[in-house]
């Protein structure tokens, strides 16, 4: 048989073999990828109690701000409280922690955040509500909403009713999302290889 003949054959049966290649259907959804971000962005928390993260998205999908609850810049962690029953109330951390909801308000990466949705680990206390409200977000997807009985809380949730601020609680399809770097399926092109 004619070599370009072989050729041309064996790349017809490839391209009908590419033809069957469909996408991956192990992706996870917009919904747990920004959750997943907000979880991800708590991990950087020192706080020992609870790490929250928080993670802003615009109509078109895409991460304009993300935070966690920290200390403020120039604030060491070394030395500012974490504690919280604190003799006096200036050694307390409730003082001087910066909520996850602010900080992803605050690090915004766009013009503005009117209209977007912020997710977050734990229900946004008062104080971030009225910065919520005020940054022009209109939804709140949250995961734990644990703190509920307190006034705190219950007063955000009179604010959001009243300023037309959506909320829900987002429940995971999947309990677990890993991140391994060495199980890569393209692990033969990391930098050890
Ligand atoms: N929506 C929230 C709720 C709480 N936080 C932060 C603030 C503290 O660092 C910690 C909660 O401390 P707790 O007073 O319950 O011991 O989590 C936040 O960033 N966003
Ligand atoms: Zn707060």
């Amino acid at each position: 048989m004619d070599i370009n003949l072989v050729e041309d054959t064996e790349k017809l049966s490839l391209e009908s073999e590419d033809k069957k290649i469909t996408k991956r259907k192990d992706y996870i959804d917009w919904r747990e990828y920004f959750m997943a971000t907000a979880f991800l962005a708590a991990k950087r928390s020192k706080d020992p109690s609870y790490q929250v993260g928080a993670c802003i998205v615009n109509k078109e999908n895409k991460i304009v701000g993300v935070g966690y609850n920290g200390m403020p810049i120039g604030c060491s962690d070394d030395e500012f409280p974490w504690g919280k029953d604190t003799l006096s109330k200036l050694d307390s951390k409730f003082l001087y922690v910066c909520h996850a909801e602010m900080n992803a308000i605050l690090n915004k990466n766009s013009a503005d955040v009117k209209d977007c949705t912020i997710y977050v680990g734990l229900f946004p206390c008062n104080e971030c509500a009225k910065m919520i409200i005020q940054s022009g977000i209109t939804e709140v997807i949250y995961f734990s909403d644990e703190k509920r009985h307190k006034p705190k809380y219950i007063a955000s949730k009179k604010m959001f009713n009243a300023a037309g601020v959506k909320y829900w609680q987002y429940i995971p399809k999947n309990d677990k999302i890993e991140i391994t770097f060495s199980g890569a399926a393209w692990q033969n092109m990391s930098p050890s290889k």
